[in-house]
């Protein structure tokens, strides 16, 4: 595949990973690409309901068994005209190991260019242990953004303008976290909270959470949209008996009762639901397949994360399959990298905005401290105009203490 002259294109050189936090390094509670590793007293980690909150050992804290034990990941790519690109998500020293010694082949030596191709190479060469998904998966998509990064600073454009350009001036935001009242002051367009009860709390579990929903209501009035986020803790019968009890209290959505693979149970409470609430889920999926087995259960909004779906390659590939249906994907958090890619499709009226700062009451930067410029909303705003810097537009901040396990 020669290029005319004038459109040559340098080759990737290098390509290295650096991990941050979790278990190998012995730190936590840093933040960066494993939002879920905070420090103590952070709403993130304070009774949240899960799928171990059965254990009742495992109930009080996500730290406890292990949300945070992968850490950060960072890809640098390194092309042979001197420009660097890199991007960062969750996989910490796990995914160092599967960059430099496997992926590594697919990256160096290709045209800065052949994002795509490498893309599906990765995807190809790791189906014999990925098992459809997991830390393998973040890992991939960690190497896609950074070739995205890369190929924006070599042709000096930002990514969502190599993906077609804006169909939007500004991307409006709603907040998760732990405050959605403060959230309304702060200009975003609605609030998701955590539930933090489940089935093995039974109806008394369901009682608690309706009560902060009928609180959170009464704060910020009728037009502010509240969400609930199950983060895979719930069943059938209680998801559809929250849905209820929540419906007089004009709940949006209800998000990730069950566990990906549980397509049926998706089907199922799709069925149950009260009329005009919607069904969405998507953050813990990691294959095409995945999210159009979701999209046909009537998943009404998928919420696929662009740093653990496979990249922005991926992201726009399941942005079609929902668009198919007439449904929104709305990526789960994922700050720049999703920004650029969600600017540009005409199915995501709106984003989300994870609010990493402890008690939810101030917007700190997502990935924070590891990328330098990363974007905020302002009043629950972020413009195009913003987003106008070549790549994913960000830096990473060489002062956290990364380290390179492996070298190829
Ligand atoms: C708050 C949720 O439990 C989780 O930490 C974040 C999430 O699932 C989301 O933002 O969506
Ligand atoms: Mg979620």
């Amino acid at each position: 595949m020669a290029l005319a002259p004038s459109l040559k294109l340098p080759t990737i050189t290098h390509i290295r990973a650096y991990s941050m936090g979790g278990a190998a390094a012995k730190v936590h509670g840093q933040g960066g690409g494993d939002y879920h590793d905070q420090g103590k007293d952070h709403w993130i980690d304070d009774h949240i309901a899960t799928p171990m909150s059965k254990y009742a050992e495992y109930k009080q804290s996500r730290q406890s068994f292990g949300i945070n034990v992968l850490g950060t990941l960072v890809v640098e790519v390194e092309a042979s005209d001197g420009t660097t690109g890199f991007a960062i998500s969750t996989a910490g020293t796990v995914g160092c190991f599967i960059v430099e010694h496997h992926l590594s082949r697919f990256v160096e030596g290709k045209r800065v260019d052949q994002i795509k191709l490498i893309h599906d190479q990765m995807l190809n060469a790791t189906q014999y242990y990925s098992g459809g998904g997991g830390v393998v998966i973040n890992t991939i998509s960690c190497v896609d953004l950074a070739l995205w990064d890369l190929y924006g600073k070599v042709v000096k454009l930002p990514v969502y303008k190599l993906l077609g350009g804006a169909v939007r001036d500004e991307i409006h935001f709603y907040a998760t976290g732990a405050r959605p009242d403060l959230a309304q002051k702060m200009g975003f367009i609605g609030g998701k909270m955590p539930t933090h009860w489940g089935p093995a709390d039974g109806d008394e579990g369901i009682a608690k959470d309706i009560a902060t929903l009928k609180e959170m209501r009464e704060r910020v009035g009728d037009n502010f949209w509240l969400m609930f986020d199950c983060w895979m803790s719930q069943d059938v019968n209680y998801a559809t008996k929250l849905a209820h009890a929540a419906a007089p209290y004009k709940l949006k959505w209800l998000e990730e009762c069950f566990p990906p693979q549980q397509v049926e149970s998706y089907r199922q409470l799709k069925k149950n639901m009260p009329a005009g609430m919607l069904m969405t889920t998507g953050e813990h999926t990691g294959t095409l397949e995945g999210f159009k087995e979701l999209s046909e259960a009537g998943v009404d909004i998928l919420q696929p994360d662009v740093g653990w779906c496979g990249g922005v390659t991926s992201l726009c590939e399941i942005a079609a399959v929902a668009k198919s249906r007439g449904q929104l994907v709305v990526p789960h958090g994922s700050s720049v990298y999703s920004h650029h890619a969600v600017i540009t499709f005409t199915n995501t009226p709106f984003s989300e905005m994870l609010m990493t700062s402890p008690h939810a009451d101030y917007v700190r930067p997502q990935f924070d401290p590891v990328l330098i410029d990363e974007p905020v909303p302002h009043d629950g705003i972020i413009t195009a105009e913003e987003l106008d810097k070549p790549g994913f537009g960000v830096e990473l901040n060489r002062e956290c203490p990364l380290e390179r396990p492996f070298e190829h």
